[in-house]
């Protein structure tokens, strides 16, 4: 999802899409100094005003909470009607849970953690190889900044986006070739939570009373992207945030994070911090869900906090539309008792404005509500 780059749960727009490719290894070393990371390595003690955050959108001390967690071990079975409950329970009072037993092995989680670190940990002047191509919407590669805005306030990460699915956007020299594993890494990754989506969606589908494949269809060709967030430890951590407020804007996002905590969902205007489960995925419903499931599940905002002395990790995987897929509620969800709520909405068009305006909480998916008649 966000750009000159990558974005929260954003995906293709035809910017990208019709972006020539170019050379990995040209670059523009004053690219530098947008790099969080590079910030630290200067060795600030104060951090620059771009990264300070209005006094209400700072981030508090607070203990760490549970959201629903829900054991997938059973999905083949008998379990699968409770199951399918247990979801439809946290998607409509969450919107948000982690996922055990999800099938995915440790092995392929392990080396997308081992891998991204370890690009991080390259020097500048390998990694800006890769960058993201300034004022270019959702371009992939290697980037800091979330809108190609000149005034914004800054988000205190870095990351890497890669275009993963459908395989027609995919090219994997645009990834890097320095963890020799990376690209390997990616792929099987890639894989592994395409299959864990599709399951995913299958029994949100059911959990609303539709057919399984419903959702899975109405997103037409979906894309994923993998986007791997760095977030350097921060001299002054409770006056920024890693990743502001926002909701995805596609279908589902896959969040895996490792043991450190930062991530913050929004519930009854409260944040809340999300406390790290090993080897557990977090599964988040993006605004799209909410079109497509006529409000009755809603995608939520959350944000990413940073620390004083650590560094993390976390590795998003975004399920999006494809860009021509037109999106509205489901008709099997819509009756007398159950009026439409939302409009219908190209995914291209609402990408398109969800970068020209930002994030700003959830302002781009509450344009597309209907007006009470
Ligand atoms: O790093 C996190 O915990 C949150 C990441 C996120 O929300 C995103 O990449 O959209
Ligand atoms: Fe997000």
């Amino acid at each position: 999802m966000s750009c000159p780059c990558c974005r929260p749960g954003g995906d293709s727009c035809d910017e990208e899409e019709d972006e020539e490719e170019e050379e990995v290894g040209s670059f523009d070393m004053s690219m530098m100094k947008d790099r969080v990371q590079y910030l630290v390595d200067s060795g600030i003690r104060e951090i620059p005003a771009a990264y300070i955050r209005p006094l209400d959108e700072r981030p508090l001390d607070m203990g760490l909470e549970q959201i629903p967690v829900v054991d997938l071990s059973g999905i083949g079975g008998k379990d699968r009607q409770s199951l399918r409950k247990e979801v439809g329970k946290a998607c409509e009072e969450w919107g948000f849970f982690q996922v055990v037993n999800h099938g995915v092995p440790k092995k392929v989680l392990d080396s997308m953690r081992n891998d991204g670190r370890a690009f991080f940990a390259l020097p500048m002047e390998y990694k800006l190889q890769y960058a993201c191509k300034p004022g270019v919407i959702a371009s992939e590669g290697y980037g800091s900044k979330m809108l190609s805005k000149d005034e914004q306030l800054l988000d205190w990460r870095d990351y890497y986006d890669l275009h993963t699915l459908p395989l027609s956007r995919r090219r994997s020299s645009a990834w890097p070739d320095d963890p020799p594993s990376f690209r390997e890494t990616v792929l099987e990754y890639s894989e592994q939570m395409k299959l864990l989506a599709e399951m995913i969606l299958g029994l949100i589908s059911e959990s609303l009373g539709l057919p399984p494949s419903h959702l899975r269809e109405g997103l037409g060709e979906p894309s994923q992207n993998v986007s791997v967030n760095y977030y350097p430890p921060c001299p002054q951590p409770e006056l920024t945030l890693g990743l502001q407020a926002h909701s995805d804007l596609g279908a589902i996002t896959i969040l895996m994070q490792a043991d450190i905590a930062g991530l913050q969902v929004k519930k009854n205007g409260r944040w809340i911090a999300v406390e790290p489960i090993e080897d557990a995925l977090v599964v988040n419903l993006g605004d799209m869900m909410e079109v497509m499931s006529n409000g009755k599940y809603k995608s939520v905002e959350h944000r990413a906090v940073v620390n004083g002395d650590r560094d993390r990790l976390s590795v998003a995987t975004f399920l999006d539309p494809g860009k021509d897929c037109r999106l509205s509620p489901a008709e099997g969800l819509i009756d007398e008792k159950h009026p439409r709520l939302y409009k219908e909405v190209l995914f291209s068009d609402f990408i398109s404005a969800w970068y020209s305006k930002g994030p700003d909480g959830k302002r781009n998916i509450d344009n597309l509500i209907l007006s009470p008649v």
